[in-house]
């Protein structure tokens, strides 16, 4: 590697986390610098690992704010981990360039290093390349985290008959922020799940400035749930972090355990009431209906859903203010993801599409 390289990774990598790097020396007792870095679990914990790459066009819009994308560069990673139940140790940064222009540089750096500080997670390595694809900016981390050995770390697998489904945050608001985000940028049809665009149209029209403003902050900045993910851990059995959208997620716990889950419409309504009454309050029926596609089958959330025991109730009642915690539905005998319809009486669930995000 050309000196120019070392330079880079010496200005925007090294010497910014350098102070992160060296409150950490016991569990990272080597760093960037060497052919590998090292991590030292603390004595009797596991060792978690994850990775996710963001790709320009694909994950982001490639006009994003730099620090923003350098902060959801480990937010999504780290969110992995919150799912897992792990604490941050450190991770490794993996970037393909197609030009090197010092100020996004500085921005991403920066993003990334306030991420970085506020959940205590140290960069330790990584790779810098170019990239001669135009435009193929494509950043991919991978985090490292520790659980005490005896820690589960929530498996799919493990949810039962009988357990109750939980949610935290605000499903289907990070998809407002791309739908924001793309009409911005004159490519609503290009994201568009719902062939037609007038139910957007109207809610779009009368959508208050603070919706618009969270709706972008979660898409651009999602808050990785290490503290909650810490705090479940001897509360929760199945979790996991939405990203490609919830119903296609809880679906992964569905297969892997064997096992139905219901959600329940009115749930997932009731918590963006919660949070926006006076807006929620005056939609109409097509626009609760559109909204509510959106909190099922919407990605880029980054909230964490899991499966407990009911014996949990109370403790997760406890932590749920502050979370934004909230009962989602239950899990049942038989396969698959089934929707409780707000108002239905006969308890007849109807099987859903899985339409979460898919790459290919
Ligand atoms: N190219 C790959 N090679 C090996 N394992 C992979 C690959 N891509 C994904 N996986 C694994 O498949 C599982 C699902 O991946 P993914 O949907 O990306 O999970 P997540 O939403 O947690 O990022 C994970 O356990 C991940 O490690
Ligand atoms: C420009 C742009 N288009 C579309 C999306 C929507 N989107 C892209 S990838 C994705 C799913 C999450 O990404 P993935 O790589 O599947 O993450 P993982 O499940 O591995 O964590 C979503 C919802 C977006 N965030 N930005
Ligand atoms: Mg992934």
């Amino acid at each position: 590697m050309a000196s120019l390289e070392f330079d880079l990774i010496d200005r925007y990598f090294k010497e910014p986390f350098g102070p992160l790097l060296a409150s950490h020396a016991t569990r990272v007792p080597l760093g960037i610098g060497d052919d590998c870095a090292m991590l030292n679990p603390d004595p009797g914990h596991t060792l978690f690992v994850s990775t996710d790459t963001l790709v320009s066009g694909v994950h982001f819009y490639p006009d994003v704010a730099p620090q923003d994308l350098g902060w959801k560069a480990l937010a999504v990673n780290l969110s992995d981990l919150a799912a897992s139940g792990a604490e941050p140790l450190g991770f490794t940064l993996a970037l393909s360039l197609p030009a090197l222009d010092p100020a996004w540089l500085h921005h991403f750096s920066d993003g990334l290093l306030r991420i970085a500080q506020t959940h205590r997670c140290p960069l330790v390595g990584g790779d810098t390349t170019k990239t001669n694809l135009p435009g193929g900016l494509s950043i991919t981390v991978t985090v490292f985290g520790q659980a005490p050995a005896l820690h589960s770390g929530f498996p799919r697998s493990s949810a039962v008959e009988g357990h109750r489904l939980w949610a935290q945050g605000l499903p289907g608001l990070a998809r407002i922020g791309l739908l924001l985000e793309a009409d911005q940028r004159g490519l609503y049809d290009t994201v568009a799940m719902q062939p037609d665009s007038a139910v957007w149209t109207a809610l779009k029209a009368g959508m208050p400035q603070a919706v618009r403003l969270r709706a972008c902050q979660q898409l651009n900045c999602p808050q990785p749930q290490i503290q909650l993910g810490l705090q479940l851990r001897n509360l929760a059995a199945a979790c996991l972090d939405t990203s490609d959208g919830l119903s296609g997620d809880v679906a992964h716990i569905a297969q892997a355990s064997q096992v139905a889950v219901l959600i329940k419409e009115s749930a997932l309504l009731d918590a963006w009431h919660r949070a926006f009454p006076e807006w929620i309050g005056q939609l109409n029926l097509n626009e609760r209906q559109w909204l509510l596609d959106c909190a099922l089958t919407g990605g880029d959330d980054y909230g964490l859903c899991f499966t407990a025991a009911p014996t949990a109730d109370v403790a997760l009642r406890q932590l749920s203010g502050p979370h934004a915690l909230f009962e989602l539905g239950m899990v049942t005998a038989g396969q698959g993801v089934w929707l409780q319809s707000q108002g239905d009486a006969s308890l007849n669930p109807v099987p859903l599409v899985k339409r979460s995000y898919t790459h290919f």
